[in-house]
């Protein structure tokens, strides 16, 4: 049967990066994505943006809506201190499979738990079936209409705390204008617009980070 594109890419890092070594998967991820098949990922560019939100941060508990094949959670969880961890949502059973042979290859599959299943049915059992307190970072990268309903989600299941940081991916591209007019006229967000450009191409697109106010 005909291998899908997120197993190409699963085999291209199997076969070519340095198992354990995250930033070996990182690149060889963006250079199949770059140079052989457009893909998903956050990408280097945008990714840079991801890793200064999390290294200034420093999160504890951190919240990926949208794991696709792992890159940002192996980009994220490299980058977290002892004991923090990443629970990374993915509603799509094959790219959760693909996800999870990446993380391991990569190495922090002791900081990632990847929960398979729709992000509003998840959101709900974070506190009582994962142990969440409050999440100190929420990235979203998932169905750009479920950015608004799970950012509501997660503040009625009262998941923020003052100071919790949301950073979200394709604000222009595919786009979330629902998103943006909602987190910018919430008094309870301080935004940051952060342009960039899609991954992999010369297409304009942007993060937007929200810190919440409590
Ligand atoms: O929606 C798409 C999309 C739409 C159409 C075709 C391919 C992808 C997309 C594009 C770039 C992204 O960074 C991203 O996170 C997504 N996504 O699905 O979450
Ligand atoms: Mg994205």
């Amino acid at each position: 049967m005909n291998q899908s594109k997120e197993q190409r890419i699963l085999n291209f890092v199997l076969q070519n990066a340095v198992r354990g070594d995250p930033r070996s998967v990182m690149d060889t991820i963006d250079k199949y994505c770059s140079q052989k098949e457009w893909a998903m990922n956050v990408g280097d560019e945008k990714g840079l943006i991801l890793d200064k939100t999390v290294e200034e941060l420093q999160p504890s508990v951190v919240l990926e809506l949208g794991t696709y094949c792992g890159y940002s959670a192996v980009r994220i969880a490299r980058l977290l201190k002892a004991g923090a961890r990443l629970l990374t949502v993915e509603f799509n059973p094959e790219f959760a499979a693909i996800a999870k042979q990446i993380i391991e290859f990569a190495g922090v599959q002791d900081k990632v738990k990847i929960l398979e299943g729709p992000s509003e049915e998840i959101i709900p059992q974070l506190k009582k079936k994962y142990e969440v307190d409050t999440l100190d970072f929420v990235f979203l990268d998932h169905w750009k209409d479920r950015y608004t309903p799970d950012t509501i989600l997660i503040q009625e299941c009262n998941l923020l705390r003052k100071g919790s940081v949301l950073l979200a991916d394709n604000i222009i591209v595919p786009g979330a204008p629902e998103f943006l007019k909602y987190i910018r006229n919430n008094p309870r967000f301080q935004c940051t617009n952060y342009p960039s450009h899609l991954e992999y191409m010369k297409v304009e697109d942007a993060m937007e980070k929200a810190v919440f106010l409590g």
